[in-house]
C-alpha cells in the first residue's frame, strides 16, 4: 500500500495557504471592487419601509438584478439587430443564444421570490406607493427591440427624460423581425414589400403570405441552414419571454391574488392579456402548415 501523501502544514490545519504570488497592495493597483464599481452597487438598496422590514432586501435585489441582466439583454439584441443588418447572421445568433440563456436564469430567479409570502409582502406594499415594474423603461426597451411597440408607453417615462428619449429611440428603430425580414428580402426571399417599408413604430401584425415564406424555408431547411435555424431562434425567444411573463404573473398571483396593482391596473387581469400578445406570429402560424401545403 502506498503510504498517504503528506500534507502541508496549512492543510494539516484544514486551511489553504495563501501563495506568496497573490497580490495583497491595491493601493495603486486597479482591484475586484474598484473595476466592479461595488461601493456603488452595494450601497444602492435603500428599503423604504419603517420600520425596516427584513424581507424589503429580496424585493429589492430581485428587481436590482433582474434590471441588470435586462440591461445586457438590450445590449445583446441591439447588437443581434446590426449584426443582422450587416448580413452576418451567424454573429447574430451568437447574441441570440446569449439572450436565450439570460432569459433562461430570470425565468428560474422568480423561484426566489416566491418565498415570500402574502402576509409578508402585505407588511411593506404600502410603502411602495405606486411605484411599479409597469414602469420598468429597461422591459419596455426589450419588448420594443423584439417588436411589441406601444407609444402610448412613453407617456409614463415623462419625469424621466433620458428613458423616453432612449425609448422614443427603440420605438422608431426596426425590430429584430424587421431586420430580419429585410435580410430575407434582400437574400432573395418574397417577402411582401408592405412589410419592408412599414411604420415600425407600431407593432407588426399576421400576414399570410409571410407564412408561406417561412413555410419554404421549413420545407427544404438545407437551401439556407442559417436563415432556417434564426427561425428556430427567435421561436425560442418569444417563447422565453412568454414564460418569464407567465412565471411573473404566477408568483404575483400567488403573492397578492386579485389585488389592484400598485401601478393602477387591474392586476392579474392586466398581466393576462401580456400573454395574447406575439412578436413572431407567422414563425408559430408555419407550424400547422408544415406538411399540409
Ligand atoms: C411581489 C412581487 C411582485 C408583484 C406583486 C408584482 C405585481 C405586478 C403588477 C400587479 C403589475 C401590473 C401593473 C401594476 O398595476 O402595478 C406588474 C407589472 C410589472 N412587473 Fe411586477 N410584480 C412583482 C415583482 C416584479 C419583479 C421582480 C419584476 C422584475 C423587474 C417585475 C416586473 C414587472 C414588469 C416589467 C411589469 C409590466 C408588465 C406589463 O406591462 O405587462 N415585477 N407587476
Ligand atoms: N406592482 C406591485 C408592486 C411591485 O411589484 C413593485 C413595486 C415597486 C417596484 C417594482 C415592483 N415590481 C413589479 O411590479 C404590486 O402591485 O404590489
Amino acid at each position: 500500500m502506498d503510504a498517504q501523501p503528506r500534507e502541508d502544514s496549512a492543510t494539516a490545519r484544514n486551511e489553504r495557504e495563501i501563495e506568496q504570488g497573490i497580490q495583497r497592495d491595491f493601493r495603486d493597483r486597479m482591484s475586484y471592487g474598484s473595476y466592479l464599481d461595488l461601493q456603488r452597487l452595494l450601497t444602492a438598496q435603500h428599503p423604504v419601509s419603517r420600520p425596516e422590514h427584513h424581507d424589503e432586501l429580496l424585493f429589492i435585489i430581485q428587481h436590482q438584478t433582474t434590471e441588470l441582466w435586462f440591461k445586457l439583454v438590450i445590449h445583446e439584441l441591439e447588437s443581434a439587430c446590426r449584426l443582422i443588418r450587416e448580413d452576418s447572421l451567424q454573429p447574430a445568433l451568437k447574441s441570440i443564444a446569449r439572450v436565450k440563456h439570460i432569459q433562461r436564469t430570470l425565468t428560474e430567479q422568480w423561484s426566489v421570490l416566491a418565498t415570500l409570502t402574502p402576509s409578508e409582502y402585505v407588511e411593506f406594499r404600502d410603502f411602495l406607493g405606486n411605484a411599479s415594474g409597469f414602469q420598468s423603461w429597461q422591459y419596455r426597451a426589450v419588448e420594443f427591440v423584439l417588436g411589441n411597440k406601444n407609444r402610448g408607453m412613453l407617456d409614463v417615462f415623462d419625469a424621466d427624460p433620458q428613458a423616453r428619449a432612449v425609448l422614443a429611440d427603440k420605438l422608431a428603430a426596426p425590430s429584430l423581425y424587421d431586420e430580419f425580414l429585410r435580410l430575407l428580402a434582400r437574400r432573395g426571399y418574397p417577402v411582401p414589400p408592405r412589410l419592408l417599408d412599414r411604420d415600425v413604430t407600431v407593432s407588426h401584425t399576421f400576414d399570410d403570405d409571410l407564412v408561406a415564406v417561412f413555410a419554404g424555408i421549413y420545407e427544404d431547411p438545407h437551401a439556407d441552414w442559417t436563415v432556417y435555424e434564426t427561425c428556430e431562434e427567435l421561436v425560442d425567444l418569444e417563447e422565453n419571454f412568454q414564460i418569464w411573463r407567465f412565471r411573473h404573473l404566477r408568483t404575483v398571483q400567488r403573492i397578492i391574488g386579485w389585488k389592484r396593482g400598485t401601478g393602477g391596473s387591474s392586476g392579474v387581469g392586466f398581466l393576462q392579456k401580456a400573454l395574447e400578445l406575439t412578436f413572431f406570429p407567422e414563425l408559430f402560424s408555419v407550424r400547422t402548415e408544415i406538411g399540409a401545403r
